[in-house]
């Protein structure tokens, strides 16, 4: 199996792969149509010029998957969830993710975040993915030091991420568990929607550590709870499981974690999505919703969980499920709402 640094490798005319830096530029080149050496002139900074050698290399088109630098067991896989999508997505997941902003609904507007980012040479566009969420599209380097990020109007989040916590039904007062918040992103953008009693809950405590104090940045109140006050304080009308996955959707931001991903890493992530949903959906009340998010695009471990979950479990429901894909312009997500049936 090998990565591609470029959909093209390229070949001697007569036999030969080249795989030199200056190679993979002549045949990407040739790939475009353009003449390698109208740039390979030797003159100021420029390449020296062709020789004859690499006047003769021929651009060679590389296997599908390792154009789209997709390892081998993995492919049918994401074929099989994607369908048609899988070549576009594949190819989007080789660039990278754009920096997209949550604007804190709580304290400012959509439009009034923009024009504070804008004051600090910030340039953002409307992301479409959801009515939170700006793009930004110049100075991004300067986000972390402006005044909206760090008085909290804004925080740094993923449109489709975004997206998720929009499907929420996240009422005024509501009870709200979030199972697994490591940093809190999730817990802060469904705080800033409505107002009510949030708990936010994680197997690695330690990753929960900057939450209070991006909680406090953003006004908003959060409760930190151990396993045993998870269940003290249960019922809840919302629990939250954003759960440990294989990462698929964001492979963007984390290129080499599809590398790193074995079948046997894949099943254990699948085996502790479907003890997390044993585990929890007694915590929601009788008419609540368990919301099961993963920043996957892999049906096993999206919808395969939930209809197996459904399988196994009576007295629930699945109200709506949505996948994202990046083609979206967000990372990939799955969510699927479960209503716990009134007693
Ligand atoms: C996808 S991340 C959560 C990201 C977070 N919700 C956000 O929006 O920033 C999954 C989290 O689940 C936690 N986790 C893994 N197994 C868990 C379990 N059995 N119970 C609770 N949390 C778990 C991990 O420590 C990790 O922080």
């Amino acid at each position: 199996m090998r990565c591609a640094a470029d959909a093209v490798l390229v070949r001697l005319a007569g036999g030969g792969e080249f795989e030199t830096g200056r190679a993979l530029m002549i045949g990407a080149l040739r790939d475009k149509g353009i003449a390698p050496d109208t740039l390979f002139t030797g003159q100021g900074h420029a390449p020296a010029p062709l020789t004859p050698a690499e006047a003769s290399l021929e651009p060679v088109v590389l296997p599908r998957d390792v154009a789209i630098d997709c390892p081998d067991w993995l492919a049918p896989l994401l074929e099989g969830s994607l369908g048609d999508a899988f070549i576009p997505v594949m190819s989007l997941m080789r660039q990278r993710a754009p920096v997209t902003v949550r604007v804190n609904l709580s304290q400012t507007t959509r439009t009034g975040a923009q024009k504070a980012l804008a004051d600090e040479g910030i340039s953002t566009v409307l992301h479409p993915l959801a009515d939170t969420a700006l793009q930004v599209t110049g100075n991004p380097q300067r986000l972390r030091n402006s005044a909206p990020y760090l008085d909290g109007r804004v925080e740094l989040q993923d449109a489709a991420s975004q997206a998720v916590v929009a499907m929420l039904p996240l009422e005024s007062g509501a009870r709200v568990l979030d199972y697994c918040a490591g940093g809190g992103g999730k817990t802060l953008a469904m705080a800033a929607r409505a107002p009510g009693r949030y708990v936010a809950h994680d197997i690695a405590p330690q990753r929960m550590r900057d939450l209070p104090e991006r909680a406090r940045r953003a006004g908003i109140r959060v409760d930190l709870a151990d396993t045993a006050r998870v269940t003290a304080l249960a019922p809840y009308d919302l629990v939250l499981l954003d759960v440990p996955c294989s990462g698929s959707g964001s492979w963007r931001r984390a290129p080499e974690a599809k590398w790193a991903l074995t079948a046997a890493r894949l099943a254990e992530l699948q085996q502790s999505q479907a003890r997390i949903l044993d585990e929890t959906h007694a915590l929601v009340a009788p008419g609540g919703v368990l919301a099961y998010v993963t920043c996957s695009m892999l049906e096993s471990e999206n919808g395969e969980q939930i209809a197996a979950f459904l399988r196994r479990t009576s007295g629930w429901h699945c109200t709506s499920h949505r996948s994202f894909t990046p083609l979206e312009g967000g990372d990939g997500f799955f969510c699927a709402l479960l209503t716990r049936v009134p007693v």
